[in-house]
């Protein structure tokens, strides 16, 4: 098992390099109308430039993105904070290809996934990305190594039980193997679900709010995992939460409200990821009274 680092161990040899003190900044700076932007460095794993995404038409239409410039490096851990409705699904539905934004670009690495047919985008996303949910998603009938394995055999690749094996090694569960998903803890479900999104060793882990349904204990457990996945094996982590605790783990905290850029936070404390979003929920009070 990744070892039980906790938040007051969690900090790595990257913390001399991230963020980036020279060069390569992380913001590519905002608001650049051309989707053309600067060479894609090579340690990002995802590019955001210039995305929008409304929902509707016309003066009813909701503009969940408005124009988003950001910089994901590799082998970090990203948290994406806002108030809700400040546009954090469709934020990480249009970056890890499940959606498509009306403008802008997405790039996985140096590969564009805005200019991708539907069936190229679901082999990438088969292949080269990993999902973790709230609801752990799990298929009840099949084992629990059955369960790690789909990636695998859905990519078409061969279904290696020594890489499930290493996998539920990682998140401690190995000797649960044979077991259904009912048969665990919501926090060991959700262990599964963190070994079957790295069983392909994704160049992007997404999640979406993956301690939503767990007990703080349990939380911390799927936190400090997916912290040793980004520390131990090099996986890039972008988790959507509403938990500031949750939020610290994550090297740097991009903010979002009302679809734009809000800030960002490198290495907070859950103290300071809390008083912006504060600040971000009076804002948006009241931006609304003044409307
Ligand atoms: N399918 C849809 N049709 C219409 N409007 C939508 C749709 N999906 C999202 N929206 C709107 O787009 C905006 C951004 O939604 P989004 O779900 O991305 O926000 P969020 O920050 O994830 O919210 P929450 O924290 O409440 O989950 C909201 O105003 C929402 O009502």
């Amino acid at each position: 098992m990744f070892g039980r680092g906790g938040r007051g161990t969690r900090r790595t040899k990257r913390d001399a390099e991230y963020p980036p003190q020279h060069g390569s900044p992380v913001s590519t700076g905002g608001g650049s109308p051309m989707p053309v932007g600067p060479p894609v460095p090579a340690d990002c794993a995802v590019r955001l430039e210039a995305v929008a995404k409304a929902y509707g038409r016309g003066s009813s239409a909701v503009h969940a993105l408005r124009g988003i410039d950001l910089v994901i490096p590799r082998a970090t851990f990203t948290a994406v904070m806002g108030p809700s409705g400040s546009g954090k699904s469709t934020f990480l539905h249009c970056a890890a290809g499940l959606d498509r934004p009306d403008a802008g670009r997405v790039l996985l690495g140096a590969d564009d996934l805005t200019a991708m047919k539907e069936n190229q985008l679901t082999r990438l996303r088969r292949t080269r990305l990993g999902f973790v949910f709230q609801a752990f998603n799990l298929l009840p009938s099949l084992t629990v190594e059955k369960n790690v394995l789909l990636p695998l055999r859905l990519a078409g690749q061969r279904p290696e039980r020594g890489r499930a094996a290493e996998v539920l090694a990682m998140v401690g569960l190995d000797r649960h193997t044979r077991r259904r998903p009912a048969q665990l803890s919501g926090g060991q479900q959700q262990r599964v679900a963190i070994a079957r999104a790295l069983v392909t060793r994704p160049d992007v882990l997404f999640a979406d709010e993956p301690t939503g349904a767990l007990d703080t204990t349990t939380a911390a457990e799927v936190l400090a995992l997916l912290r040793r996945a980004v520390d131990d094996t090099g996986a890039t982590v972008v988790m959507v939460t509403h938990d500031p605790v949750a939020a610290s783990y994550a090297d740097r905290v991009v903010f979002l409200a009302e679809g734009n850029l809000a800030g960002e936070l490198y290495r907070p404390t859950p103290e300071a990821i809390a008083a912006r979003m504060v600040d971000l929920s009076q804002g948006n009070t009241r931006q609304r009274q003044a409307a």
